[in-house]
């Protein structure tokens, strides 16, 4: 300080004083400073040793888990900063309620209550990202924060969950618990991933109520066969381990539209408990990379479908005679990449590849969906990768039986049947017409409930009506629906719908005909006019190549005879210096003279004067004999005209 005071003492006392001051506020600033930081990073190192942190990111199941049992603390409701929405509460889509839900009106209406046709919409506080929240939850404070997962694309959530405690025992207790309560909720419905081609990643599509075995008709036995294998199969990891062979099962459902094929596999993912993964390989974007992405992510037990597997290597809408993946001359060598306008590029090799390459996932049940098995590559459909194939065909009469009996409950043997009153009646045509239900869940009080012995002989007869193997159980279906509170009246209208049917089919038949030839047409005529446009084109551009080719060649001629021109002039200049007497004669020299001439006439150019050509070299005397000098005859033939040099007698 002294030497401070030295060096400051030559300048005024007042202005040392201040700088003085400014000093010792910086070297206090400077040292509280430093003690602040130096403290928080020990309270920070304190807290770490004392807190636990564990991290959930929302392509992973536990952030499902614990977004849903979050959903339903009453903690996470009261919180003071909301995201709200009329979305579903978690990214799984269960239904139930956030504890601070927004209920419109009448709390204790049906969930599925329908507005003038329309579900009612729940409005759901989320409480939104990057807020704290803390929850007491087993003698342990929790501090937990949604966060943003990439923030730059805008979508991707986290959750980072943090608690004060020994070790991690309290954090597995936590996401067991939530687990639980998710599997118990999800237990009735089956969940549904859809294929992101974009990004290359599973999105979940929503979550369906499981459909019943019971209410799929197919021939006897094949629902069994199918559960049995499915079953054997996921319990068979070891035997597969054992004997060396991939833990992979595929089936191969095929056959007509709308006779059950995907029907059957959501019932199939109920009755396993087991979620489904949809690829549709025709879809924009898809590449031989993306699906092997997609297949490697897909986990080790689950339904993993593939539709329209037919379609996979054409991007038409159409399903009939114009949409193939079949080995067609066109497409033969289908390893080959298919690329199409929508940048999708897919290959057989790719997706063979990704099917049961050394990245694609074990313990999946594939199954794949056609309607036309004819156009599949037999390698696609080869055991192996499709070990079961199940033919699906229209309904015969012992299905057209069993949709009925599963359309009309009946009531056992001596209860009275229920008969719908006037005034239902009413509502029973408005349900005709489409027109919105009052109640979805309670429809029975407008169904007739029929005993079991008439059920059964109305089955019968509406069976009998039905054609064996002409119409698809969509069909029978769609006219059950339109006759659902009318067993009977049902049955003894059906014969006339029959009839309809055909009619409708037959005319969407000739429809379609008609169209095709007309577009046949259409196509026809293009091509006709496209291959005579190019005609016309080659021709023209073969005429302008001719003249081009005639002009060069008259260049080529004209700069031959300049050449040979001044060849002439040399030797005749090279005469005079040797002081022999000589004298210029002028003469004609024909285009035949030289070699090019030769070729030019050969190859049809201009034809050459062979009637006066002279060279000097070959026919000296003649040209001897020409006229004197000075006035050598210039002959016509403008043109061919040359000068040239030749000895001539003194
Ligand atoms: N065998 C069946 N048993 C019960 N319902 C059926 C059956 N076949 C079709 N359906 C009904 O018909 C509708 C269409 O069925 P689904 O989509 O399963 O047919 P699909 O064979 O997969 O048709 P597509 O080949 O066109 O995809 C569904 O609503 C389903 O309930």
């Amino acid at each position: 300080m002294d030497a401070l005071k030295s060096m400051l003492s030559p300048l005024g006392m007042s202005s040392a004083n201040a700088i003085q001051d400014t000093l010792k506020l910086v070297v206090i600033g400077g040292t509280v400073e430093t003690a602040r930081r130096a403290s928080a990073g020990a309270w920070h190192t304190f807290l770490d040793s004392f807190f636990l942190t564990a991290h959930f990111s929302q392509e992973d199941y536990p952030y499902d888990w614990l977004m849903h049992w979050l959903s339903k603390q009453p903690a996470w409701g009261r919180s003071r900063e909301f995201e709200i929405t009329t979305r579903t509460v978690s990214r799984n889509g269960l239904t139930q309620s956030t504890t601070g839900d927004l209920d419109e009106e009448d709390e204790d209406e049906d969930e599925d209550a329908l507005v003038h046709g329309r579900r009612k919409r729940k409005v759901a506080f989320m409480p939104s990202i990057d807020t704290t929240h803390t929850i007491y939850y087993c003698g342990h404070w929790l501090r937990i924060t949604r966060t943003k997962r990439y923030p730059d694309y805008g979508h991707g959530s986290a959750l980072k969950i943090s608690v004060i405690a020994r070790n991690n025992d309290i954090l597995k207790k936590l996401v067991l618990e939530a687990k639980r309560e998710y599997e118990k909720d999800a237990e009735h419905r089956v969940h549904i991933f859809m294929a992101d081609t974009t990004y290359g990643c599973w999105r979940w599509n929503g979550a369906r109520q499981k459909r019943p075995m019971s209410s799929i008709v197919l021939q006897p036995g094949v629902k069994d066969m199918l559960l049995a294998d499915c079953k054997d199969f996921l319990c068979s990891e070891d035997w597969y381990a054992e004997r060396g062979i991939p833990f992979r099962r595929g089936y191969l459902l095929h056959g007509v539209p709308g006779s059950g094929k995907t029907s059957l596999i959501h019932s199939l993912a109920g009755e396993l408990g087991l979620d489904i993964y949809v690829v549709s390989l025709s879809s924009k974007g898809m590449s031989d990379n993306t699906l092997t992405t997609l297949m490697g992510h897909v986990p080790s037990r689950c339904i993993l479908l593939l539709e329209d597997l037919d379609a996979a290597f054409t991007r038409s809408v159409s399903r009939d005679a114009t949409s193939t993946g079949a080995p067609t001359a066109s497409n033969a060598n289908s390893t080959t990449t298919a690329e199409t306008n929508d940048g999708s590029t897919l290959s057989l090799s790719g997706l063979l590849n990704s099917l049961d390459g050394v990245a694609a996932a074990e313990g999946r049940l594939l199954f794949a969906t056609t309607n036309h098995i004819e156009r599949l590559d037999p390698a696609l459909s080869r055991p192996g990768r499709m070990d079961v194939w199940v033919n699906f065909t229209h309904a015969t009469k012992w299905q057209a039986e069993g949709i009925f009996k599963c359309f009309f409950p009946s009531k056992p043997i001596g209860v009275a049947a229920t008969v719908p009153s006037a005034e239902s009646s009413e509502n029973i045509d408005a349900s005709q017409k489409n027109l919105p239900l009052p109640k979805r869940k309670v429809p029975g009080h407008i169904i007739p409930v029929l005993d079991e012995t008439e059920i059964s002989e109305l089955a019968k007869r509406f069976a009998d009506a039905i054609p064996e193997n002409e119409l698809s159980v969509a069909a029978l279906q769609g006219y059950l629906l339109k006759n659902k509170v009318r067993p009977r009246e049902c049955v003894e209208e059906v014969a006339q719908w029959v009839i309809d049917e055909r009619a409708t089919r037959e005319k969407l038949k000739k429809e379609k005909a008609e169209r095709e030839a007309k577009e046949k047409k259409e196509a026809e005529e293009k091509e006709r006019k496209e291959k005579e446009e190019k005609a016309a084109k080659e021709q023209e551009e073969k005429e302008i190549k001719e003249k081009s080719d005639k002009k060069e060649r008259a260049k080529a001629k004209k700069a031959h005879r300049a050449e040979a021109a001044m060849k002439l002039e040399g030797a005749s200049s090279s005469t005079t210096s040797l002081s022999t007497p000589e004298a210029v004669i002028p003469v004609v020299l024909s285009a035949s003279e030289s070699s090019s001439s030769e070729s030019e006439s050969s190859n049809g150019g201009i034809e050459a004067d062979t009637e006066e050509s002279i060279t000097s070299e070959e026919e000296p005397d003649k040209t001897a004999e020409a006229p004197e000098a000075g006035d050598s005859a210039v002959k016509d033939n403008h043109s061919k005209e040359k000068w040239v040099a030749v000895k001539a007698d003194s």
